[in-house]
């Protein structure tokens, strides 16, 4: 795992921006590209800025490392967060490829939310973010089906519930994060510095469930 320190989050949310934006065009080279990007409190303003970049946005395909079962109309949906930051200003253009159908569960709309997204694979550039209790897209410790999601074999898309978890998930599973071609995760705070250290050490993925992908992961730190 490779580790840059920002001397501030603005520094590192406009540094990330520049980034993504610099490896889709890349890609964009030889064909439509797919980014994957998480929900939660900490990646809005890096959506704010990529949002803006000069690329071809239209043939992007953008989706959710992971959901809340919660309509858009919920502040806890990440695809409304999604809408309201990313989805605007050029990259309103970016096909948004969906993790959320009205049903009361996930499980409802399991197949259908599965085709369209595992037609958009491989991910061209992953951006993860983290919690403090380690956990990645919505592959929490402690998860009802975290063993599954873990497997080599694992389709695209399970659902997942948690202790910590306030709703049901779902969530990209550990074989296509990993295959992802770029892959970078947002932490900010003394607590989340610990928290990926920790991971690293422990080396545990059902204990530290980020220890999927760090071994290829460019963290991104600012206090
Ligand atoms: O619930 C979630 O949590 C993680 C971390 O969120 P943050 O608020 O601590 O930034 C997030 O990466 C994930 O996509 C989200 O569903």
């Amino acid at each position: 795992m490779s580790l840059i320190e920002y001397p501030s989050r603005a520094a590192m949310f406009s540094a990330l921006a520049d980034i993504l934006a610099d490896e889709l065009r890349a890609a964009l080279e030889t064909g439509p590209a797919t980014l994957v990007v998480p929900g939660g409190t900490t990646p809005g303003p890096v959506f704010d800025q990529l949002s803006q970049a000069d690329l071809d946005w239209s043939q992007v395909r953008v989706m959710l490392s992971d959901e809340r079962w919660v309509p858009e109309s919920s502040d806890r949906s990440n695809t409304r967060l999604l809408r309201e930051r990313l989805l605007v200003g050029n990259a309103a253009a970016a096909q948004l490829v969906p993790f959320y159908a009205p049903a009361d569960q996930p499980e409802d709309q399991l197949a259908t939310l599965s085709g369209p997204i595992e037609a958009a694979l491989p991910i061209t550039s992953l951006l993860l973010g983290m919690g403090e209790d380690m956990h990645t897209a919505s592959l929490f410790p402690g998860a009802d089906l975290l063993e599954q999601a873990l497997a080599d074999d694992a389709p695209v898309l399970l659902p997942m519930r948690a202790p910590g978890a306030p709703e049901p998930r779902l969530t990209l599973t550990a074989p296509v994060l990993r295959a992802a071609r770029n892959t970078h995760i947002v932490l900010t705070g003394a607590g989340k510095r610990t928290a990926v250290e920790a991971a690293r050490h422990l080396d545990d993925p059902q204990a530290a469930p980020v220890c999927i992908v760090l071994k290829d992961a460019t963290i991104h730190w600012a206090d």
